[in-house]
């Protein structure tokens, strides 16, 4: 069989049945993902061609200028979607959002229901080494997903098997151009440097391959860590309002990888967080929680009674937020109820629970109220669910899913 067919098979395959459905394509001008543009064209695919613009780069219009003509000359639709960048925090991450947002809302605007993004076995490697510098653990290492839902619309990676130079004969069998951005030389970057380190691994028969296959037995690795911490949630963990609740004795007889995942999936529960804490601080709160000391980490804190562990949100982490009534307050609590117009949420803290006279028969303890949410009225308290004062209003929480998406809730 040619090199041509394999790459050909290996595209269809990883597009599999979205290659049936209204299928867009994520094309930057470069070499892999203009492989991918043509790759679908032979195919006989119809698919629509997104091509972003960052404004981070002088040639970035005229790369896009350059995709949209290669669409038109194919008869493939074409758009560019621009970015401009609000100028505060990690450019490169923020423009890597900013790119998946915009080709989401893209793709909703025509009814596609999957993105293809060009990925080769190449970037998996890069990544896997540029991770390994940041000192990532099993997660951090595991390669990036073949399939990933993200806001109602999949992405798809359908070339994460193929090498980058497989891609580049590819086009040049067939006579056809691209453009090499020229920050792909450029050491400055990590990716660039990350690149020529996988070159020199190949001398020693540890190159893209080798590491690319590693990734992705550590995605198998994860999967399975996923799963055993969700058992653990499930059989040692209780959601109760807001907070988390342990068992202590649990807790402790786990592996230690499983306990820092399940103790790590409550905070961020309870924090909302994308991300979780790790290394010493993540360190020091495990070693308190199995000592029965009470800790903070990450806007929660712990405390112990009865052979069993509550986290909580931390007030001073809520303290200062205040929202609508209708929508969602810390990420995620929200609250129904009568007419909620000029109405805000925020926490309840001392001067509200000192306007709820029954908060004690509610059973919750004091530190969960303070930092839980209150409907208020300016310095009004119209209801506080949690510490039974008020009414007619209900409150919801939902965390972020994870592994404490498997704990039974408190009745
Ligand atoms: N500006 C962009 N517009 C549209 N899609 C993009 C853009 N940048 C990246 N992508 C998509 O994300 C994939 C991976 O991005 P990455 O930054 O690794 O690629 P690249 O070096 O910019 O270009 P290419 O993969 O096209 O050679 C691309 O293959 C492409 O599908």
């Amino acid at each position: 069989m040619s090199l041509t067919r394999d790459v050909a098979d290996i595209f269809r395959r990883g597009l599999g049945p979205a290659a049936k459905e209204a299928l867009g394509l994520a094309v930057s001008g470069g070499g892999d993902s203009l492989a991918l543009l043509y790759l679908a064209v032979e195919a006989g695919l119809r698919p629509r061609v997104a091509t972003v613009d960052h404004g981070l780069r002088p040639e970035a219009a005229a790369e896009a200028a350059m995709v949209a003509g290669i669409c038109a000359d194919l008869g493939v639709a074409h758009d560019t979607l621009t970015w401009s960048w609000g100028g505060t925090g990690n450019l490169q991450d923020a423009a890597r959002r900013a790119r998946t947002g915009l080709l989401s809302d893209w793709a909703k605007g025509h009814g596609i229901g999957c993105v293809a993004l060009g990925h080769t076995r190449d970037d998996v490697a890069e990544t896997f080494l540029m991770r390994l510098a940041r000192d990532a653990g099993v997660d951090g290492l595991a390669a990036m997903a073949a399939r990933r839902e993200i806001a109602g619309v999949v992405f798809l990676r359908p070339l994460l098997g193929v090498a980058r130079a497989e891609l580049r004969r590819w086009l040049l069998d067939r006579g056809l151009p691209w453009v090499e951005d020229p920050s792909n030389e450029d050491a400055r970057f990590d990716r660039v440097r990350a690149r020529r380190a996988v070159q020199a691994m190949a001398e020693v028969g540890a190159g893209a391959d080798q590491i690319a296959a590693l990734a992705g037995r550590m995605a198998d690795v994860r999967a399975a860590l996923e799963a055993v911490t969700a058992d653990a949630a499930a059989r040692m963990a209780r959601i109760d309002g807001g907070d988390v609740i342990l068992e202590t004795a649990g807790l402790a007889a786990l592996p230690a990888e499983i306990r820092r995942r399940l103790l790590r999936a409550a905070v961020m529960w309870i924090a909302s967080a994308e991300y979780g804490p790790r290394g010493a601080e993540m360190e020091r709160f495990i070693a308190a929680a199995l000592a029965g000391r009470p800790a903070t980490l990450a806007g929660c804190r712990s405390s112990h009674a009865r052979g069993r562990m509550r986290l909580t949100r931390e007030l001073r982490a809520v303290a200062a937020l205040e929202v609508p009534a209708g929508e969602a307050w810390d990420g995620r609590w929200r609250i129904s109820g009568p007419d909620s117009k000029g109405l805000t949420l925020r926490a309840l803290g001392e001067a509200g629970l000192g306007l709820c006279p029954d908060w004690r028969s509610a059973a919750v303890p004091r530190a969960s109220l303070l930092a839980s949410p209150a409907l208020w009225q300016g310095e009004r308290l119209v209801a506080a669910p949690l510490a039974g004062f008020g009414g007619g209003w209900v409150l919801s929480c939902a965390g972020p899913t994870g592994p404490l998406s498997a704990a039974p809730l408190s009745h």
